[in-house]
């Protein structure tokens, strides 16, 4: 199953916040919700949260009351700023949300038309999705020897894109080519999306693992234990600076320290060309329970002040290579990057010739 789709005039996705304990379906059909199911976490990870905004971009279509071309466009513009306000570090979401909104302003045609072109549009942004999640897992699996202990933070599965996941896509390539991988999974505090969500997928796919705790990671890769490091991202910038979850940086000097090549796993949707580097990326934080609470128990003395950034920084220097559907990216990543997000938004723009 997907983890988000449309289906009879709905968005439908997993409702993350309950796992790994409960499985069920959520569903919206108001711009409103999917701005709440996103900035709430029942869907997350930086491409499932790009398609569900696409999705809800259709939705706005779909429910605006407009008779022309310029209401309808309206809805969409107070649309876009709903939902990209959702959640601010993964650039995903505004990316897909200014793909729907550019699409319908350089469409002539009237409104009924218009709204059939934008959810086909969503759907496609769902549909390229696991397309290139797959084929990002492809190049991916090339850099994994057979046999790698492979050091893995967050989660980038299946739950963090519609289908397959970006740095565990890799992992799954990696299983369908025979490979013997190991991952380190890093539980990923403060809100477990490790512990929850990533060692759920994994014991799902039979992958051998260990939960490990985040503050083990550094012994593991001291003691020999680890050979690669992977994640995802949430908004790369032109020079290859990376934002992804809280922890990410830490891993990635320690990683350099011990000579173990460090990998993030992105679309090409996850660079953003227009901030020239990490300085520029807004980092979410996040409310106090996440820290203060495990699940509903308390770990802290009631009112402590808490600070939660949610997503940090790791600078270009301590990453080895960014892998995207269009191949791995290598230093100067000012040039790389840039090569791939150009050839993706060729490979864009020809489909949509197709459709
Ligand atoms: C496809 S995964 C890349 C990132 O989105 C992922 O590692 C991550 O940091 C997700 O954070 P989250 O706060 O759970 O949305």
């Amino acid at each position: 199953m997907r983890t988000v789709f449309w289906e009879d005039n709905k968005v439908k996705m997993i409702d993350q916040r309950l796992l790994p304990g409960t499985f069920v379906l959520a569903e919206f059909d108001t711009v409103e919700g999917i701005a709440r199911s996103i900035r709430e976490m029942y869907v997350r990870g930086a491409p499932a949260i790009g398609a569900t905004a696409a999705f809800g971009m259709a939705l706005a279509a779909l429910r605006s009351q407009a008779t022309d071309r310029e209401g309808l466009l309206a809805d969409l513009r107070a649309a876009k700023a709903t939902l990209d306000a959702a959640r601010p570090t993964a650039v995903n979401l505004s990316w897909a949300t200014a793909r729907l909104l550019t699409l319908a302003e350089q469409t002539q045609a009237d409104v009924d038309a218009l709204r059939q072109a934008l959810l086909a549009e969503a759907q496609a942004v769902a549909d390229e999705d696991v397309e290139i999640n797959r084929r990002m897992g492809f190049h991916g699996a090339e850099l994994i020897p057979d046999g790698a202990n492979v050091l893995h933070h967050c989660n980038t599965g299946a739950l963090a894109a519609v289908d397959f996941g970006t740095a565990l896509g890799v992992i799954y390539a990696c299983q369908e080519q025979g490979k013997r991988i190991h991952v380190w999974v890093d539980e990923t505090r403060p809100r477990l999306q490790g512990a929850r969500l990533t060692a759920w997928e994994l014991m799902r796919a039979e992958v051998p693992m260990h939960l490990i705790a985040d503050n083990a990671a550094g012994h593991l890769m001291r003691t020999g234990q680890v050979d690669v490091v992977i994640f995802g991202a949430d908004r790369v910038a032109a020079n290859g600076d990376v934002a992804n979850k809280i922890g990410t940086y830490k891993l990635s000097v320690v990683a350099k320290e011990n000579g173990i090549p460090v990998y993030a796993v992105v679309p090409t949707s996850t660079i953003d060309l227009n901030l020239p580097d990490g300085d520029h990326i807004p980092i979410e934080e996040r409310g106090p329970e996440e820290v203060t609470h495990i699940g509903e128990t308390v770990i802290a003395p009631e009112n402590v002040p808490v600070y939660n950034p949610a997503f940090d920084v790791t600078p270009h220097r301590y990453i080895t290579g960014i892998v995207t559907e269009e191949g791995v990216c290598y230093p100067p990543f000012t040039q790389s990057l840039r090569k791939a997000k150009e050839a993706a938004e060729a490979r864009i723009a020809a489909r949509r010739r197709q459709r």
